[in-house]
């Protein structure tokens, strides 16, 4: 999966990786240019030569940092490439899930995949670039550099650079599965914070805000903790380290000078050898680094790697609806589960062209589940759904949610203008046809407003009541006269007489309309009334029939009609 999104920024990654080899290139340079100031500026006291030398760190200096800031320039240009790419990817992914595969991942966990775990993905391959190369290269390249100075110096490198990796790995092998857990514990925090944030509103309502922060402090608190815990662990790294590389230096010093003084050596060497020391031990300390970031990367990769890797069960037709004669849906035997719990059962029944159809029942029931199989948001279990005579299968799936109008029963609107909202329905509809729509839904509360359609909606449509809301959905809905109107329990919020009117709006339109409702008099006039219960169909017909022969119903309408018709 890496190679396809770093695929498009190879040049880039190549780039990045040759720049940062050329800046660690110069840094195994210095020391010995060091060495030269000692061994023949200092001992010979000429200052043009220290001058000069001084001069060529200084350049050194400069040449490493512009290559440094060359590689930082390709890191971030192929790290965010390959999040940019692949975080597309995860959206036109999730774009294709069934609704099924949705409530399985859920949506928190959808957006911490797409957000936190592609950050940690991209912060890999920009280490990758810059520190995966450096740091190896780097402690190779002083081991080299003290062998050609003095072998028998370069096996007391040979000594500590293991025993500097053994510490730091003792270390990292105890930190490390306390990162995971802090990333997961992180995971937490921001749950409850978006939570909290998405329902306040419900939270100061309950008065529930004292219980809210004690369990945001609980999180945070629990965080904290941990972060001192691997603090507490990681503080071990540099005393430990420090040990080592000074017991080496110690040593170094010791053998050193007896070597200057048999003359095998120079003091400047000694200086250099002392420099390449402390270049393996900063070079180890980043990569160990790099190795907690791919760590954590791992955990996420896997994460990123379950959402690319669903495939939608429910696949396209190629059929578009047509004028075929015939009744427009027709339910054969249908079932449904949600992965494995029933929802529906055996379900069969037609609906011809311009009827409207009522859908009654106990919350619970099934109402919401049966039309969510009409766009084919979900799969029928068993049984078979004919549009038109023709299996639903058959249709592409454009056409057929083109054929219908759904107003779901929360209404969802997004940032932007009341007519941007309707548009969605109908992308070029006019502003007559924008008016037309919000005429038709009761919403004609718009044209109150100073800039009428054009006024702006904030997220989640929260400068609006519940009812506003939910008028604004069924123009939605009605903006692209569609074959097919579907309400789904959509006008809970209305009060009676808006209610009514909407009905006796809607009954004007020769489109087929189904509307599920909870209240009997929503759908008491529906040419057929279909009644559910706990996932069956237990009656049909009319309401004067219904009224003689179904139970459940004849409850349902006393239960709530005793005060308004009777
Ligand atoms: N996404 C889902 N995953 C699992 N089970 C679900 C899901 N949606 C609904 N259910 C279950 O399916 C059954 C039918 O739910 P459905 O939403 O269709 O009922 P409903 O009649 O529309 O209820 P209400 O009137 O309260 O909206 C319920 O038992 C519900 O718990």
């Amino acid at each position: 999966m890496w190679m396809k999104y770093l695929k498009p920024y190879r040049k880039e990654a190549v780039m990045g990786f040759f720049f940062k080899l050329i800046e660690a290139f110069f840094e195994l340079i210095v020391p010995i240019v060091v060495a030269d100031i000692i061994d023949y500026g200092i001992l010979h006291q000429d200052q043009q030569y220290i001058l000069q030398r001084g001069l060529l760190l200084l350049a050194l200096a400069l040449l490493g940092y512009a290559c440094a800031l060359v590689c930082q320039y390709f890191a971030s240009k192929t790290s965010q490439g390959f999040g940019t790419y692949l975080r597309n990817d995860m959206f036109k992914a999730i774009h294709a899930y069934d609704y099924e595969d949705i409530d399985e991942i859920g949506i928190p966990s959808l957006m911490t995949r797409i957000t936190n775990d592609t950050n940690q993905l991209q912060l890999a391959v920009a280490m990758t670039i810059r520190l995966a190369s450096r740091s190896p290269f780097l402690i190779l390249g002083s081991l080299v550099m003290a062998f050609r100075i003095s072998v028998p110096i370069a096996l007391i490198f040979i000594c500590a650079a293991p025993l500097l990796a053994l510490a730091i790995y003792g270390v990292m092998s105890k930190s490390l599965p306390l990162y995971l857990k802090i990333q997961k514990q992180l995971d937490h925090v921001s749950l409850i914070c978006r939570e909290n944030l998405a329902g306040i509103r419900v939270i100061r309502a309950f008065s529930k805000q004292k219980q809210e922060k004690e369990r945001f402090q609980q999180a945070t608190q629990k965080q904290k903790d941990m972060q001192i815990q691997v603090g507490k662990l990681s503080a071990l790294l540099n005393p430990s380290t420090s040990v080592i590389v000074n017991c080496a230096i110690l040593v170094i010093l010791y053998a050193g000078g007896l070597q200057v003084n048999a003359g095998y050596l120079t003091q400047g060497e000694v200086i250099a050898l002392i420099n390449y020391m402390n270049q393996i031990l900063l070079s180890m300390f980043a990569f160990a680094n790099v190795i907690v970031i791919y760590n954590k990367a791992t955990a996420c990769y896997k994460r990123v790697q379950e959402v690319l890797a669903i495939q939608p069960a429910i696949q396209d037709g190629k059929c578009l609806i047509d004028n075929q004669e015939g009744p427009l849906v027709t339910f054969d035997h249908v079932s449904f589960s949600y992965q494995g719990s029933h929802a529906l059962h055996d379900i069969s029944f037609s609906i011809h062209q311009g009827e409207t159809i009522g859908i009654i029942g106990g919350t619970g029931s099934g109402k919401s589940t049966l039309i969510h199989l009409i766009p084919r948001f979900y799969e029928a279990t068993q049984g078979q759904i004919y549009i038109k005579n023709r299996p639903i299968q058959d249709y592409s799936l454009f056409s057929l949610r083109q054929m219908i109008g759904l107003v779901p029963q929360q209404a969802t609107l997004f940032t932007g203008t009341i007519k941007e909202n309707i548009c969605l329905a109908k992308e070029n509809a006019s502003d007559d046809e924008v008016k037309q729509a919000l005429h038709l839904a009761q919403a004609s509360f718009v044209d109150e407003w100073k800039d009428g359609i054009y006024s702006h909606i904030t997220q989640g449509g929260h400068n609006l009541s519940g009812g506003q809301k939910q008028r604004l959905t069924i123009a939605r809905a009605l903006v692209r006269n569609p074959e097919l109107l579907i309400l789904d329990d959509s006008a809970s919020a209305l009060d009676f007489a808006t209610d009514a009117a909407l009905r006796k709006a809607i009954a004007t339109l020769p489109q087929t309309t189904i509307i599920v409702s909870q209240r009997v008099s929503a759908i008491m006039h529906a040419d057929k009334i279909l009644v559910l219960s706990h996932g069956e169909l237990v009656g049909m017909g009319k309401h004067d029939e219904l009224m003689k022969t179904c139970e459940i119903y004849q409850q349902i309408v006393t239960s709530q009609m005793s005060k308004e018709v009777a």
